[in-house]
């Protein structure tokens, strides 16, 4: 078997995702998650990690700090873990463009929303307010530009007149959860690649919605 993926997930907050990706890196999936990193020294995602007896490291915004001061501490560390894929899980900081130019094609976030729709925050209550029919999830390549980087697979649920941001960040993070792991996996095996900023799995370009099975 060829070298194990070595992924690194930066969380703020929960991190169910962390969990799913973590879980689906089992004795099939060529993929280790080697550490975790969160901008909150409360994110229960470090919990999970504990419990997973997987490395922990916080790095903590300071006052005063520079976005791109901050992401050269944030570099420092990742740098310890010798990462082959960054997964964004629920990491809630913009990534200056420096930094995020130095880890183009081996960085992936999950966004709430069936991107390009929705860039940004509060995906849920903006889909809730628009009426939308239709809601959901977006694994893609991060690039400088925020949640415009291509698209490698959505999920996507319905919205129902009753939801509130609760019931329907809860169905979207269901999907998220099935998704995820998914591409963690394709990028493990080297299926997944991003070139000319564009996603290619097998060697077949994605679509603007990501990977659409025929
Ligand atoms: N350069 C990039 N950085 C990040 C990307 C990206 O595509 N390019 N993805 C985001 C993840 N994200 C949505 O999926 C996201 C995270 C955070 C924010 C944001 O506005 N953050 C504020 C602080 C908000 C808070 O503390 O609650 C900020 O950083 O000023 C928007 C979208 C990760 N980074
Ligand atoms: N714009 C970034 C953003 O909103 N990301 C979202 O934060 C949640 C983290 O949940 P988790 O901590 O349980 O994985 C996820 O739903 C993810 O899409």
């Amino acid at each position: 078997m060829s070298e194990c993926c070595r992924v690194l997930v930066l969380i703020s907050g929960n991190g169910s995702n962390l969990q799913a990706i973590i879980d689906g890196c089992d004795d099939n999936v060529n993929a280790e998650v080697v550490g975790v990193i969160s901008n909150k020294a409360d994110a229960y995602g470090l919990v999970r990690a504990h419990h997973s007896e997987i490395d922990t490291s916080c790095v903590i915004a300071r006052k005063d700090e520079s976005r791109q001061q901050y992401d050269l501490r944030l570099q420092t560390v990742i740098e310890r873990y010798q990462p082959d894929l960054i997964v964004l899980a629920g990491f809630m900081r913009i990534l200056s463009d420096e930094f995020v130019s130095q880890y183009l094609g081996k960085m992936i976030n999950t966004h709430p929303s069936l991107l390009p729709k929705y860039a940004g925050l509060h995906t849920h209550q903006r889909a809730i307010d628009a009426k939308d029919t239709e809601h959901g999830a977006s694994v893609h390549f991060v690039i400088p530009e925020l949640d415009a980087g291509p698209v490698i697979l959505q999920a996507k649920v319905p919205v129902y007149d009753e939801d509130t941001v609760e019931t329907l960040s809860s169905r979207v993070h269901e999907q998220e959860h099935a998704i995820y792991p998914l591409v963690v996996k394709w990028f493990s095996l080297k299926r997944l690649i991003m070139h000319d900023n564009c996603a290619f799995l097998d060697g077949e370009k994605i679509g603007l919605h990501g990977y659409a099975p025929d």
